[in-house]
């Protein structure tokens, strides 16, 4: 059990871990990629491609629970940037976790005190909900230079360096995340977090990072995003 902005949050299933110094924006990576290699209960999946780690039960399941309830609570059709003509390529819902509700607060603090990523850099987590038959076509999360959106997108803060992804639960079937470059499939899991680098380690944009969130197949799939920027977001 643990006391947070004066609640009460049960992390009895999640594995400790010392909080992370500070790695700023993330962009320069290496020292950051070696804090994470070394936590305990954190798996680096092998690749020369792409650095992408997983933590299973990095939340427990009645925290994931009440975070499904706020993505319920906002939840409208969700976007993408550099429009490509596919209506379908990305089907799910999209809702925003308040930022000033002590479960988010929560979290943002949870995710940076794990990956050192600082606070500031970081976008307002968003919630994604996937039915049966939803999902979000290959894709890369970083602002492709030269998009129509790439400007607007990336003025101010800066292009993503960072993403941090959480499963909420567990469809019946499909749901799971391909990261096709390297031949990688990862299945939703209650409370497993996601993050990978949206760079490559001389910091150039890495197409290798390109992932799937496949279609689910029977039942509902949640999941949180948070992505992290070369500059601060506000
Ligand atoms: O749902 C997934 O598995 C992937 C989600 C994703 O790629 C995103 O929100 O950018
Ligand atoms: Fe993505």
């Amino acid at each position: 059990m643990r006391e947070v902005f004066g609640k009460v949050w049960r992390v009895t299933d999640a594995p400790a871990f010392p909080a992370a110094p500070s790695f700023g924006s993330g962009l320069d990576a290496a020292a950051m990629v070696a804090h994470l290699a070394a936590l305990p209960g954190v798996q680096r999946v092998p690749s020369p491609k792409l650095t992408l780690f997983v933590c299973r039960k990095f939340l427990d399941a009645e925290t994931c629970a009440q975070v499904r309830d706020a993505v319920d609570a906002t939840r409208r059709p969700s976007t993408v940037a550099d429009f490509n003509g596919d209506r379908a390529f990305r089907t799910s819902e999209t809702g925003d976790l308040d930022s000033l509700a002590p479960l988010t607060q929560w979290l943002d603090a949870r995710i940076s005190a794990f990956t050192g990523l600082d606070p500031a850099h970081g976008e307002p987590i968003q919630g994604q909900r996937y039915a049966v038959g939803q999902e979000f076509k290959p894709h890369t999360d970083y602002f492709e230079p030269g998009g129509v959106d790439f400007d607007r997108h990336c003025r101010v803060a800066g292009n993503r360096t960072w993403t941090v992804m959480l499963y909420l639960n567990e469809p019946e079937a499909g749901g799971a995340t391909r990261f096709k470059a390297i031949n990688k499939i990862i299945q939703p899991e209650t409370g497993k977090l996601l993050a990978w680098n949206n760079r490559q380690a001389d910091g150039t944009l890495n197409p290798a990072t390109l992932h799937h969130g496949m279609k689910v197949r029977a039942g509902t799939k949640y999941v949180i995003t948070k992505w992290f920027r070369e500059r601060a977001w506000r």
